[in-house]
């Protein structure tokens, strides 16, 4: 029998990328949508993937205790919710309820009907907000910046509380940026790297970008989904900082992604003080020692190859689109 695992929110850029490792590996690999009929699967398409979608509000005790019950998986792997800081500035209550709430309704459900299950958390570097320039771990005091950071961080906190009241197996990993192709444009990377293929494809348009001082720890998202298996493969459960160690500012990847394309950035970007938000996070840095030794798991994908990688996926999809 292949051990069952779940991916709450398994239509997004994680879940499709999670999924394909967990089939790899041989689960049998189940999803969940709010809307199954008219979400896009697109990431999934794109990998290839084929699994079972259920529709799922995870903020339902009963629905959700129906699906783990009717389902008996070993593993939850919980990725729904808001994924966007920008949008959570426009939808605070939204933003709590699809995080906090979900995250209270599956942990009870694991509590009191299935507590062996395995359940991992998708945390979010957003939870520290600025330490400073010191690299977060798993143990930097939450200081969020935003609604969504206040989201993951109760989350992650709520995670915390069931491991040690009850005894489940709940972690959390705080994730950093981590992108790839399937990143829609509504994340600033995937804006650039098609705003520069366009632009080198003949296209006239201006690129507007908000603060370009802004600095992130950007890592690839292909590698990232091994880590979160990972995490629910250790003897004891323990929350992680997922991220490369390495961060560098918007204008140097904007510099990198034009530059792929032999073109300068300058002539083509400008900034808008409105696609700023109204309260950022300056700079955002992980420690990735602690998972590397706890989780055999180091990040491959720096930077430089990082803009490179998603520059030639949106030149390909460029290609594709013509
Ligand atoms: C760790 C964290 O990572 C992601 O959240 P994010 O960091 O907000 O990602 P983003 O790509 O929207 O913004 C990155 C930075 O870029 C700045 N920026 C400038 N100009 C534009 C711009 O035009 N658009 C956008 N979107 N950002 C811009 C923006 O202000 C911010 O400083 C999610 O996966 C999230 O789920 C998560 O957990």
């Amino acid at each position: 029998m292949k051990p069952v695992s779940l991916i709450i929110g398994a239509t997004g850029q994680d879940g499709a990328y999670l999924a394909r490792l967990l089939q790899a590996r041989g689960h049998d690999v189940h999803g969940t949508s709010r809307a199954p009929e008219t979400v896009s699967t697109s990431g999934l398409d794109t990998l290839g993937i084929t699994l079972p979608l259920h529709g799922l509000d995870p903020t339902s005790p009963t629905a959700v205790a129906a699906l783990l019950h009717h389902l008996g998986p070993a593993r939850v792997f919980n990725l729904g919710g808001q994924s966007s800081v920008g949008q959570s500035f426009a939808e605070p209550i939204a933003t709590l309820t699809s995080i906090v709430t979900a995250t209270a309704t599956l942990l009870e459900a694991i509590r009191t009907a299935a507590p062996a299950v395995r359940f991992y958390n998708a945390g979010s570097s957003e939870s520290f907000g600025d330490t400073g320039g010191v690299p977060a771990t798993a143990d930097t005091p939450f200081r969020p910046l935003s609604p969504y950071g206040v989201a993951k961080a109760s989350a992650a906190m709520l995670v915390r509380s069931y491991r040690e009241s009850y005894g489940l197996f709940a972690v959390t990993g705080h994730l950093f940026n981590h992108e790839s192709r399937l990143r829609p444009p509504r994340f600033v990377t995937a804006k650039i790297v098609h705003a520069a293929a366009r632009i080198a494809a003949g296209s006239k348009e201006t690129l507007s970008l908000g603060d370009l001082s802004i600095a992130r720890d950007w890592g690839w998202a292909p590698e990232y989904v091994d880590a979160m298996a990972r995490m629910l493969d250790q003897p004891e459960p323990a929350d992680h900082v997922v991220c490369t160690g390495t961060s560098m500012t918007l204008e140097a990847f904007v510099a990198y992604a034009f530059d792929h394309f032999g073109l300068d950035w300058r002539a083509h970007v400008t900034t808008d003080p409105t696609l700023a938000r109204p309260n950022e996070l300056r700079s955002s840095r992980g420690n990735p020692d602690p998972a590397a030794s706890a989780l055999n798991w180091r990040a491959t994908v720096h930077t430089q190859e990082l803009v490179k990688t998603l520059c030639e996926g949106a030149t390909a999809s460029l290609k594709t689109a013509s």
